[in-house]
């Protein structure tokens, strides 16, 4: 008998994501907020307004009714922007199977509390912490749709449930690898958003490649202080999940925040780049949150703290360029001897 699955959100990633799902033999259920979506979907068999001619496997059934999509789940995925996944599974709580496992697919930490999607979820829903789990990795949804190869990190604290999980979306074009790190998961895939940000910055500048990789090597440095500070495993950070997902998102015209970056990086304001940018770019809000939780743990993170500056409207691109290229020197490893 084929496993259900629910994915919450029919945006490009949820779409993309219950493709996998569906490819990988589950029957799946996806909840849309737009009734144009939903049946456009169960009329056409594709989602037009994320993926124009692209059509979608059969075993995706599509609904705007959260109790109808939830019910019989032995998975439920979550995949809406960071900032809004509280008041929506706030909302859904009460239609959840206590039973099913609640997946974390979305890439942000959440404004004014810091908290990660994980921690959301096992405050709203009230759930054992093993019933969560988290998947991340470099996983552009465009490429997903052409069903190009790919892969991610399936983590949860219950190694059956991760193995589990791993089962239900292990397709064809997707191979997931399961981990017990949440926390390196989440950092990872959060972080690389604002690292895109700041390397879209340069490239809008007309800075180089060599510009682009300090970014992104930097980058990967302060994300790896964040997550060790923060309790997660070094390794996951040198995996698909942290390494693999900042190389994609940085290096891909394809990702929105790396795309966004350019913009700024253009001389656009942040509000006519967001304004340009039709679909969700985490980095921008979760930015911040980000900031906010290095600080608290005493962690230095400039590459973050510039891009913030900059969305905030507080220091120009050429300023911050400076701001980092003035900062003192020192050993290129966080451990290393002075
Ligand atoms: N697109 C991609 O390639 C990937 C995206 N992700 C992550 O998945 C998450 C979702 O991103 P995408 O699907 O790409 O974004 P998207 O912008 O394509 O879709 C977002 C979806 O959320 C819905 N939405 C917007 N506001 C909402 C609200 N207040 N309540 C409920 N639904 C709302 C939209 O209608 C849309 O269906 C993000 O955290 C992103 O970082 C992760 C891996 C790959
Ligand atoms: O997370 C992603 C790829 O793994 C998608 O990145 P963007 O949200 O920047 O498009």
């Amino acid at each position: 008998m084929s496993l259900r699955a629910a994915v919450f959100g029919a945006g490009s990633w949820g779409t993309a994501f219950s493709m996998i799902l569906a490819d990988a033999g589950c029957e799946v259920s996806l909840w849309g907020r737009r009734l144009e979506v939903v049946d456009a979907i169960n009329g056409s068999s594709c989602n037009p307004y994320y993926f124009p001619g692209v059509t979608l496997p059969g075993g995706i059934k599509a609904t705007s009714d959260p109790e109808e999509a939830s019910s019989g789940a032995d998975a439920i995925f979550l995949c809406t922007p960071a900032q809004t996944l509280r008041a929506n599974l706030a909302a859904w709580a009460p239609f959840l199977d206590s039973k099913a496992t609640l997946v974390s697919l979305i890439k942000g930490v959440e404004l004014g509390t810091g908290k990660l999607m994980s921690q959301v979820i096992a405050e709203v829903a009230g759930c054992d912490p093993k019933q969560i789990a988290v998947i991340s990795g470099p996983n552009l949804a465009r490429e997903i749709v052409a069903r190009q190869p790919a892969a991610g990190v399936v983590a949860c604290a219950d190694g059956t449930v991760a193995v589990e999980l791993q089962k239900m979306c292990h397709a064809p074009y997707y191979r997931p690898y399961t981990s017990a790190d949440l926390i390196g998961c989440e950092i990872g895939g959060a972080v690389k958003n604002v690292i895109a940000l700041a390397t879209g910055i340069a490239e809008g500048c007309g800075l180089g490649e060599n510009a682009k990789a300090t970014l992104v090597t930097r980058g990967l440095a302060e994300t790896a202080r964040l997550a060790a500070a923060m309790g997660a495993e070094s390794q996951t950070l040198a995996g698909l999940a942290g390494v693999g997902d900042l190389v994609a998102t940085c290096a891909s015209p394809l990702s929105r925040n790396h795309a966004l970056g350019v913009k700024l990086g253009e001389g656009m304001s942040i509000s006519q780049a967001i304004s340009m940018t039709k679909q969700t770019a985490e980095g921008v809000s979760s930015a911040k949150a980000v900031v906010e939780l290095a600080r608290n743990r005493g962690v230095e993170m400039p590459i973050t703290a510039a891009v913030v500056a900059i969305i905030e409207e507080r220091m120009t691109t050429q300023n911050a360029i400076e701001d980092l290229m003035g900062r003192s020197v020192k050993p290129e490893r966080d451990d290393a001897e002075q």
